[in-house]
């Protein structure tokens, strides 16, 4: 029965955050849309729904949901001061409570007195704080039994290589060609490239040279196999202790360090002269991300500081503002907010992988935060980053001007998202972090396919 109750309480306040957060997502459509001048009355519409007037749709959808997602807030709140065990979900739950009014308070505002002055900016602060809070009950309430205890602030001595590691020679021009491939980490260019690619859209005001397209997205991926081949060479010794990367390239010496270096060189060099033939900004700042991942993350962050792989969302970041940059010659500021949800995402894609190679990345004496700090706390953080990496998501949206398509898309994968996080609470297994793993990189990559839809088609 107590078990029955706790799983009915973990959906209902799961449903409530998704819920308002897709009010948010509604409520800055509302905004852009300008729908207070089509429905200023409060708290109905003085007119039907149409759907040949957008903006009063939206106006009507917006309201509706909010009250849903009222009776919604209530109902957990009412179930979660019955059920939670800690006193601090308590708290959470009753702020969101209390905030719910108020919210409703200055949204009438907003809707009869034509969205003037500050009390929008106090609109969308007020439904964060909401949403923060809840987001705090649910992290809380899934770690309620777990042990937060800090595991160890070292990871400790380093160990020995990880059975015999075979040095293999490359055998065939294919193999040699594979080794050289995976020194690029090619994996992860098509969400890099959408990243760069997003960033040009949003800056865009029309039509984009292909030359800049090409240049751009070309030096991105030239830029991404230079700095992971330098990555693969600095991290040769330490990647033989752990099971993960016991087989790559350079620690079965199947490529030699040397022609590795003339590789990442070359690789880098050709990446620096396409971003050349775009701007200057762009190559400056594509060496920033060259030096920042191989360097600065590889050899300063990694293994000195639990923080490793959130400061290195600075590097993935970078593509973000380079697609700014390729297109205006700038930084702007839907770039620095794109930038801003690549920075915040990267954890909530990262400590999924810490979690499930956390033992590989102890043996590899890496810092990383389940090592250092545990288990549950990594998974609070998981949800944390994710929290804020949706109301990034909703300042993108806001900031460009996008439409109904991106609010769809994050509401929608946000909440994939979200239950796949939700359930790696729960299951605490290897396969519920691959699940969250591989959840955060759809989400990224369905919001950034609708940013570039929506910016360029629409
Ligand atoms: C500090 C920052 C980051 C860290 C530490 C990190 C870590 C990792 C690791 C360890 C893998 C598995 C690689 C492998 O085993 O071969 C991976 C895969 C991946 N990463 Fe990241 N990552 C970071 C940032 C990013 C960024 C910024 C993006 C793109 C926006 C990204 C996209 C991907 C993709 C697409 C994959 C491959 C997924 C697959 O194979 O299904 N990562 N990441
Ligand atoms: C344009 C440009 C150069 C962008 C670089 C962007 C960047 C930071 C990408 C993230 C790279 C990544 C997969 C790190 C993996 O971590 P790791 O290296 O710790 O993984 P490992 O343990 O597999 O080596």
């Amino acid at each position: 029965m107590r078990e029955t109750d706790t799983r009915t309480f973990t959906a209902l306040l799961t449903g409530a955050v998704i819920g308002v957060y897709a009010l948010i997502v509604a409520g800055a459509t509302a905004a852009i849309a300008d729908a207070a001048s089509a429905c200023s009355s409060w708290p109905t519409c003085s007119q039907p729904p149409s759907l040949t007037e957008p903006a009063l749709m939206i106006a009507w959808g917006h309201r509706v949901t909010a009250l849903l997602v009222g009776l919604l807030v209530i109902a957990t709140a009412v179930v979660g001061w019955r059920v939670a065990r800690r006193r601090r979900v308590k708290y959470a739950l009753a702020v969101a409570l209390a905030l719910f009014p108020v919210q409703i308070g200055v949204g009438a505002a907003v809707a009869t007195t034509g969205a003037a002055g500050e009390i929008p900016s106090v609109h969308l602060g007020v439904a964060a704080s909401i949403f923060g809070a809840l987001v705090a009950a649910l992290a809380w309430h899934l770690e309620a039994g777990a042990d937060d205890q800090p595991v160890t602030t070292d990871p400790g001595p380093v160990s020995e290589p990880v059975g015999d590691v075979t040095v293999t020679r490359p055998s065939g021009l294919v193999e040699t060609v594979r080794a050289y491939v995976s020194l690029t980490k090619p994996r992860l260019m098509w969400l890099l490239s959408l990243v760069a690619a997003a960033g040009m859209a949003l800056a865009a005001d029309g039509s984009i040279p292909i030359e800049t397209i090409l240049a751009t997205i070309g030096g991105g991926v030239l830029a991404i196999g230079s700095s992971g081949t330098f990555n693969h060479i600095l991290e040769r010794d330490v990647d033989r202790r752990m099971n993960r990367t016991a087989d790559r390239p350079l620690t079965t010496e199947q490529v030699p360090v040397t022609n590795a270096l003339a590789f990442g060189f070359a690789l880098g060099a050709l990446s620096l002269a396409a971003f050349l033939t775009v701007n200057v900004l762009v190559a400056v700042l594509g060496l920033v991300a060259i030096v920042f991942y191989s360097v600065i993350y590889t050899l300063v962050l990694k293994p000195n500081t639990v923080q490793n792989t959130v400061i290195g969302g600075f590097a993935g970041a970078l593509p973000a503002l380079i697609g700014s940059a390729a297109v205006t010659g700038t930084i702007g500021p839907a770039g620095l907010a794109l930038a801003t949800l690549i920075f915040l995402w990267t954890p909530a894609h990262f400590y999924n992988l810490a979690l499930a190679y956390k033992d590989d990345y102890a043996r590899g004496g890496f810092p990383m935060m389940p090592v250092v700090r545990g288990e549950a706390t990594t998974r609070k953080h998981i949800l944390w980053y994710l929290a804020a990496t949706l109301l990034a998501a909703t300042v993108v949206t806001a900031i460009a001007d996008l439409g109904a398509l991106v609010g769809a898309t994050t509401v929608v994968l946000g909440a994939v998202f979200l239950w796949m996080v939700v359930r790696l609470h729960r299951e605490r297994t290897e396969s519920a972090a691959f699940r969250a793993f591989h959840a955060s990189n759809a989400y990224l990559g369905a919001f950034l396919v609708a940013v570039v839809i929506d910016a360029l088609a629409i």
